[in-house]
């Protein structure tokens, strides 16, 4: 058994461990079998059962965001460890403003949709992988737009390719093989002209055949993302969440949709077809620092590195430990047909995430929690962000943000 530390959950289990677990029990990312190399993915998994968190943070007093000022240690005792999410009456409305193609460095295709709001002036983001997922708000027509201004906007079907005229794929392939009704049923239509037949006549868009869905919602750390800081594992997380996300589709011949990516490209010396993945969707919000900012999380880590813990830094900063929302998130996930009795798998350590995101009236069901694992506690040391200040860090989320690291 690897070393992990002290602060682990007692019930986290490492990846390669042989020790049977009880059904139902114990379930982390192995049981998934989500592992590295050559793993067929989390279609065909059967569904968990319902996770709902059993831990209610304590009630605490509210506290009003913070001015960045320098208040006396002995202020922390008043202001208490504000560790719940906001709820939202209300959802916020979204709206999918553009879609774009990302071919990434790991040879995965995904879709990164950007989002407005009427709640902020962020611009937050879905990262889409797989073929089954549709934002509505996108596909709805706009007064007087033509097909090349939707197409520009990405409420196209299919791939772009030069000289392409029309932002529906199907109707393409009938033109070009002239036919004026029906297309034949060996048509390369694909799963996403499906979807976005399907969204324009019902609330749910993701098919259910396909099993729930793998959701993260992450929030931006510039530090963690972009800057290779050990102090977190936020960078880590992300990785993992579209590694999980980009795993092959079990069975690629009834992959629905693989027919068609990229067939336009063939001509290439290199076949970029991308692998059809199992799919999933990274809901990005723009809540640098646990909803504090990043100039405010850089004090605190000075606050940090002065002896505090980082929910300690955040209340001596006169913030609460956690500022987040996450009513934004499950607005997008609706928009992204992700309602409905199928419900997500939300890949998440935070027991407040769950029961946030599922929204004021249960708009999205959360039928299991997925945790995270640091890959340092699954690989003995050996990948992953390491170091006193992540290890720190790590102990503070399950002491005091009571974070789960087991199933
Ligand atoms: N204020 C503050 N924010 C931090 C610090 N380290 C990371 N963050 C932010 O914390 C957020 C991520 O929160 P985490 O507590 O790591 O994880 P979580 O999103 O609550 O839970 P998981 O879904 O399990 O990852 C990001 O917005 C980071 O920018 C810190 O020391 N102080």
């Amino acid at each position: 058994m690897p070393d992990f530390p002290a602060h682990a959950s007692p019930a986290f289990t490492p990846a390669a461990s042989p020790r049977a677990r009880p059904k139902g029990h114990d379930r982390t990312v192995s049981d998934l079998r989500l592992t590295r190399e050559g793993e067929k993915g989390v279609v065909g998994v059967p569904a968990p059962p319902l996770v709902s968190p059993a831990y209610t943070p304590p009630r605490t007093p509210d506290v009003g965001v913070g001015h960045d000022g320098e208040p006396a240690v002995d202020d922390r005792a008043e202001l208490g460890p504000k560790t719940k999410a906001q709820f939202l009456d209300e959802l916020p409305e979204v709206t999918c403003e553009v879609r774009a193609r990302i071919p990434t460095t790991t040879g995965t295709e995904m879709w990164l949709h950007l989002y407005h709001n009427n709640a902020d002036e962020k611009e937050h983001l879905a990262i889409v992988f797989g073929p089954n997922i549709r934002s509505k708000s996108l596909d709805r027509q706009r007064p007087g737009e033509s097909e090349r201004e939707r197409m520009i906007r990405g409420a196209y079907v299919g791939t772009l390719y030069p000289g392409r005229t029309s932002s529906r794929r199907v109707e393409e392939i009938k033109k070009e093989a002239g036919f004026g009704g029906t297309l034949p049923a060996s048509s390369p239509a694909s799963s996403e002209e499906l979807s976005m037949q399907a969204s324009e006549g019902s609330e749910t868009t993701y098919p259910p055949s396909l099993g729930p869905p793998l959701v993260r919602i992450h929030s931006e750390c510039y530090t963690g993302e972009t800057v290779w800081s050990a102090r977190c594992d936020c960078g880590e997380q992300l990785d993992e969440a579209a590694r999980l996300m980009s795993l092959p589709w079990p069975t690629p011949s009834t992959t629905p949709g693989s027919d068609t990516p990229n067939s336009h490209s063939h001509s290439l010396p290199f076949d970029p077809t991308p692998v059809p993945s199992c799919g999933g969707v990274i809901i990005y919000l723009r809540q640098e620092g646990r909803g504090i900012g990043l100039l405010s999380k850089l004090k605190a880590y000075n606050l940090q590195d002065l002896g505090h813990d980082t929910m300690e830094a955040n209340l001596l900063l006169r913030h609460p430990g956690d500022a987040r929302s996450y009513g934004l998130a499950t607005s997008m996930l609706l928009d992204l047909g992700l309602g409905g009795e199928n419900g997500i798998k939300l890949l998440t350590n935070n027991p407040e995430k769950v029961r946030a995101v599922e929204g004021p009236n249960q708009e999205i069901r959360v039928v299991e929690r997925v945790p995270m694992i640091p890959l340092a506690w699954k690989t003995g040391g050996l990948e992953g962000v390491r170091g006193p200040e992540v290890e720190r860090y790590l102990a503070t989320k399950i002491e005091k943000f009571k974070h789960m690291f087991s199933g």
